[in-house]
Parts: structure tokens; C-alpha cells; sequence
């Protein structure tokens, strides 16, 4: 049976980069999605903002939805201080598997909690199940009418403290805009949007900064 998506990433990764080299990681998978075969990482565009917003954040407590392949879960833990504690939510294990073994090969294993499961059941549970009191950065990248849901989930569950940032992939391309119509009328938030390009493209596509107002 014909390899997957993910399989031939992983393989790139293992042929082209160092263990234990973050950078050789993300630089051989932006090679292979750039010049080989096409796949929703961030990229290395949209990721310059991501890195610039979690090295100003410095984050204690990081959550990811939608793990995928594990590019940007690699670009934000190897800027995260020692003693951080990063949870990134993938549901689905074929997925999640890749993921492990790239972010092993960047040798960041120790500092990223993979939890297999769905974001509508995982963050209901993250205080008692995972010991979070609240996320100082969430990253949003998972199925794109989640978002909203998700975000308003998190209100909820008491999971997002005064300044807490939410960056949202791809609120223009696939494009997410009931999430965007909620986060910049909600008086609880004040956000700002990052122009940018769809990955590895010249499509239009940007990331929006949340800052919750409490
Ligand atoms: C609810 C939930 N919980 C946990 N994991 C979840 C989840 N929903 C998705 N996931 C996991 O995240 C990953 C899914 C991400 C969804 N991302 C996308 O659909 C996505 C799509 C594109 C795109 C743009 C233009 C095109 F022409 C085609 C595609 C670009 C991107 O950057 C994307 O993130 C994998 C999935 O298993
Ligand atoms: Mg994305």
C-alpha cells in the first residue's frame, strides 16, 4: 500500500536533517513541502511570525491544537524556556505517531506533552487531568470551524487568564470567519492580524494575535 503524507515527511526528515537539530528539522521539512510534495505545516513565512510571538510571550504554559506532523510544535518548543510546559492535542494516531518520531529526531521530546484525543474532550480536562491552572499562548491550527468553539470551550473552563495570547493560523486561507467575527467584536479580546502567505505559496493568508482581556 501506497506510503501517506506524513510517512514520506518523516522519511524527508530522517534522510535530510540532524538528531537532535531543531533547525535542520524544520529547514529539511520546509525543503521537502516547498520542492516535493505540499503539506499545511505552518511553513517558514508564517512561522517567522509564530517564533517572534512566542519568543515576546515567553510562555510558561503553551497549548497547540492540531499537532499534524509536528513542524510547529518543533518551532515552538525549541524557544521555550526550561521548565515550560507545552501541550499539543492530535486525535488522530496514525497522525500523532509521525508527529512523536519527528519531534524525537528534533530531540524534543522531554519538553512536549502529545496527547492523543479530540480538543472538544481534551480541554475539559486539562486542569485536573494535566495540572494546567491557565495557558499564557495557545496556538490554534486544527480543523478550522473548531476554533470558535474551542476558543469559547477554554473561556469556559477558566483555561485563559488575563493576557493570555491566542494565535490562530489561517483566518484568511482555508479562512475561519466565525472565529475572526467573534475574536475581533468580543470587547474580552483585543486582537491584531499579521498579513502573511499561505505556506510554501503566494496565496494570501495570515495569522490573527488574540490578547485576552479577562
Ligand atoms: C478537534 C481536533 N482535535 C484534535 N486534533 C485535531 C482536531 N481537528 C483537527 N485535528 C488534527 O489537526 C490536524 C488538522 C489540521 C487542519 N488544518 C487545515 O485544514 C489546514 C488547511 C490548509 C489548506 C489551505 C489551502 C488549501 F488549498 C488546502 C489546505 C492550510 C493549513 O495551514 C491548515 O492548517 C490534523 C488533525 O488530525
Ligand atoms: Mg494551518
Amino acid at each position: 500500500t501506497r506510503s501517506t503524507r506524513p510517512q514520506r515527511l518523516l522519511h524527508a526528515v530522517q534522510k535530510n536533517a540532524t538528531r537532535g537539530d531543531p533547525r535542520s528539522v524544520i529547514n529539511a521539512i520546509d525543503q521537502f513541502c516547498r520542492h516535493k510534495e505540499w503539506a499545511m505545516n505552518v511553513g517558514d513565512e508564517k512561522g517567522c511570525i509564530l517564533d517572534s510571538v512566542v519568543s515576546e510571550v515567553n510562555p510558561s504554559t503553551v497549548l497547540e491544537l492540531g499537532t499534524y506532523c509536528g513542524y510547529s510544535t518543533v518551532r515552538i518548543a525549541r524557544l521555550l524556556p526550561p521548565g515550560a510546559k507545552f501541550i499539543t492535542l492530535e486525535f488522530n494516531p496514525k497522525v500523532a505517531k509521525i508527529a512523536r518520531q519527528v519531534i524525537a529526531w528534533a530531540g524534543l521530546e522531554d519538553k512536549i506533552q502529545l496527547v492523543e484525543g479530540a480538543s472538544g474532550d481534551l480541554i475539559p480536562k486539562m486542569k485536573e487531568q494535566f495540572g494546567v491552572e491557565t495557558f499564557d499562548l495557545v496556538f490554534l491550527d486544527h480543523w478550522k470551524d473548531r476554533y470558535l468553539p474551542d476558543t469559547k470551550l477554554m473561556e469556559e473552563c477558566g483555561l485563559l487568564k488575563k493576557g493570555s495570547i491566542l494565535l490562530a493560523d489561517n483566518v484568511i486561507c482555508p479562512g475561519t470567519p466565525d472565529y475572526l467575527e467573534y475574536i475581533r467584536n468580543s470587547p474580552r479580546y483585543k486582537s491584531q492580524y499579521f498579513k502573511s502567505h499561505l505556506e510554501y505559496t503566494k496565496v494570501e493568508d495570515g495569522l490573527e494575535k488574540s490578547v485576552f482581556l479577562g
